[in-house]
């Protein structure tokens, strides 16, 4: 998925999947601005066309619109899924979301104990006595499989479903209401689909909500503030939570990593560091191998903390080249990887594709909340990792570097790891 978004955005809207490219080194030609979500920025016009030192690129966008029609840091205007299935009767998918370019037969239906996600329980990995084995539990899921289930982190169920029945209540405003809270042209934040660059487009049989919450300078002023206040109570709580969840386990990774503060933990637990929210909404499909609810993508940021609103399966994670249904157990977490702590930890980690798939009966819903690194930090791989490996597997560069390559591109699985990759 991708597109054109603010340099922000990514961070914001850290799911990344592109295709073809171009990049823009914005901040060379300091003689122009326009603005990018809460934040103005200098960029030259037009993109120049040599490959900069960091990024290739394939295809040129104009500034203030890509060819293919969407405005530069944006993401096109499209239908609500949710209201669609809701106001008809559909018997047949419209062609705009039958995804014939993604195979749905790939997975791997005789999944057992060894190819069902690793749990790790929280509560062994802060005691002083089990810690050490848990550690190592953890530092396998990480390596290997980029997931893992979290059980006993501490957020008490009560409060996780009031979190769940709030967002559940939030889907189902009435659309008067919600349009309230939908994309504006050029932004992403708010309802809507992301990465949408052309009217022609294949879409996702999905409907999603997505917003900065920290640090709170970065909010919308029309979105988080103007949220109806129990909902919004309830999402400041639940960001602090989860954001103490995060940061446990980041320290954690640390230790397996034996890596120094400043190369890991640090980065994620200072002022700037960046946490992002992602609702997402699958409504029930007619034909649900017809369509995609949320197309194969790694996340772009550092760590992902998902939870499942409902009881309703339907991610599947990439492994072994087949794709993984998750089961979710009740009330855990699923984690993942991102691309910037794959970077970090000098492809030690991995960040796994995954994707979302519907079904004919059940509306599905999740909450993926993202943790990432301030805007003007530098990532490149951990030095210690460096020495110990003998080899520094992908370049150094500024989060906003990251965010405005990555911005540039289409969706492609993790091309734009790839493009990183020294
Ligand atoms: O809905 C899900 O289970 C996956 C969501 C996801 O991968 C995302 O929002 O990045
Ligand atoms: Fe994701």
């Amino acid at each position: 998925m991708s597109f054109i978004i603010c340099p922000f955005f990514y961070i914001f809207f850290p799911i990344s999947q592109f295709k073809s490219i171009i990049f823009v080194n914005y901040l060379s030609q300091p003689n122009q601005s326009f603005r990018i979500n809460t934040y103005t920025f200098f960029r030259p016009l037009p993109p120049p066309k040599e490959p900069c030192p960091n990024f290739c690129f394939v295809q040129e966008r104009s500034r203030h619109g890509s060819k293919r029609g969407a405005a530069q840091w944006s993401s096109i205007l499209v239908p609500s899924v949710q209201e669609m299935v809701k106001e008809k009767t559909i018997t047949t998918v419209p062609p705009r979301y039958v995804r014939s370019d993604q195979d749905k037969t790939e997975v791997d239906d005789d999944f057992d104990v060894k190819t069902e996600i690793p749990i790790i329980d929280m509560k062994r990995l802060c005691s002083s006595t089990t810690m050490d084995s848990e550690v190592e539990k953890l530092d396998f899921a990480c390596k290997e499989w980029g997931f893992f289930q979290l059980l006993n982190h501490g957020i008490e169920p009560s409060f996780l479903d009031k979190v769940k029945s709030e967002i559940q209540d939030f889907f189902n405003l009435p659309m008067e209401e919600k349009k309230k809270f939908w994309q504006r042209p050029d932004e992403i934040e708010g309802f809507g689909q992301a990465f949408v660059v052309s009217e022609d487009q294949k879409l996702d049989w999905a409907d999603l909500f997505f917003h900065t919450v920290q640090p709170v300078e970065l909010r919308k002023p029309h979105l988080f503030p103007k949220l109806p206040l129990s909902f919004r109570d309830t999402l400041e709580t639940y960001s602090a939570k989860v954001q103490s969840v995060a940061k446990i386990l980041i320290a954690k990774m640390a230790i397996a990593l034996e890596t120094k503060p400043e190369e890991l933990e640090k980065l994620f637990d200072d002022v700037d560091s960046i946490q992002s929210m992602r609702m997402n909404y699958y409504p029930p499909c007619p034909q649900p191998d017809q369509v995609i609810g949320l197309t194969p993508h790694s996340d772009s940021v550092g760590l992902t903390v998902l939870m499942q609103v409902n009881e309703v399966e339907g991610l599947q994670i990439k492994k072994d080249g087949k794709w993984v249904p998750v089961k979710p157990i009740p009330n855990a977490f699923i984690v993942n990887i991102g691309d910037v702590l794959e970077i970090i930890t000098n492809g030690t980690y991995r960040s796994i594709e995954h994707r979302g798939v519907v079904n004919s009966e059940k509306e599905r819903l999740s909450i993926a909340t993202f943790h990432n690194v301030g805007m003007y930090k530098e990532v490149g791989p951990a030095k210690s990792l460096v020495e110990r490996q003998k080899v520094a597997r992908f370049k150094r560069l500024t989060m906003k570097e990251y965010s405005d390559g990555l911005f540039s591109r289409t969706l492609d699985g993790k091309a734009y790891l790839d493009a990183l990759r020294i």
